[in-house]
């Protein structure tokens, strides 16, 4: 059985301040919680001030990014070995906005893959459609093709101990998620197409969708039988949305 993993990604928000207030009042708030992994990915520069906030609770240390290399004259990178040492577990990797912002293929995302898992540390792979491919039918084509380059370099067990987050670039930040059908269709598609490679993995790999995920939308979503919980932006960067969001992952009744 899956269990949810929800997990906070900060992108380029935050202060330590932000961080001295935010994450005690999210663990005063989850208290309760059971059934549900949760992961928080503030900016680099803050993992050692959330990691020293998080000593002893339930939710996990993540990261945005890695580099391609594992050590050497890179300026302004940072390892998936270093990653590691700050006790970073779960790292995001092919964000659209990486993809698109700093022109990152999906051979240097497998590249990236790679390097995490030979860390044991536990890729949170991106992938989606952008709004034109979607109109055009081109979602299930994008995503096999962004799967298809992790599963040449890494193997047909690559999806062992990884995650996968479907996001569709058209509902970041949008207002305008997917519909609970619409993300349904798409995760099944996936979970197939893994399946197709390897059929235990498929079953056991936790499939998050990512794109305007709020409390009003979340229980929705996450009683759908392939949406394994959320990779949230805007609204995990507010304790009461962000707890709200991680309830309904707990509570979700799936069939
Ligand atoms: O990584 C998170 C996603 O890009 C979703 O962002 P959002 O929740 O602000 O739409």
């Amino acid at each position: 059985m899956r269990h949810p993993l929800v997990m906070g990604n900060w992108k380029l928000n935050g202060s330590t301040g932000m961080i001295s207030t935010f994450i005690p009042a999210l663990l005063a708030k989850l208290s309760e919680m059971k059934k549900c992994n949760l992961v928080i990915a503030p900016p680099l520069v803050y993992l050692h001030q959330v990691r020293s906030l998080l000593a002893g609770s339930v939710i996990r240390l993540g990261a945005q990014n890695v580099d391609i290399h594992p050590a050497g004259a890179f300026t302004g990178e940072i390892s998936a070995e270093m990653l590691k040492d700050i006790g970073a577990k779960y790292i995001i990797i092919g964000h659209s906005e990486r993809r698109s912002h700093h022109r990152e293929s999906d051979e240097i995302i497998a590249k990236k893959f790679a390097l995490l898992k030979a860390q044991d540390l536990i890729p949170v792979l991106c992938i989606g459609e952008s709004e034109v491919e979607n109109q055009a039918g081109e979602t299930q084509g994008v995503c096999a093709k962004q799967l298809d380059a992790v599963l040449k370099t890494s193997g047909d067990k690559a999806f062992e101990n990884a995650v996968i987050a479907y996001e569709p670039l058209w509902a970041i930040g949008s207002g305008k998620s997917a519909t609970p059908a619409e993300a349904q269709r798409v995760h099944k598609f996936i979970r197939g197409h893994i399946a197709q490679k390897d059929a235990n993995s498929a079953e056991k790999v936790v499939i998050q969708y990512g794109g305007s995920v709020s409390p009003a939308n979340a229980a929705e979503l996450f009683e759908q039988p392939d949406i394994d919980g959320a990779l949230v932006g805007a609204a995990s960067l507010k304790a009461d949305e962000f707890a709200a969001i991680v309830k309904a992952a707990a509570d979700a009744k799936r069939n």
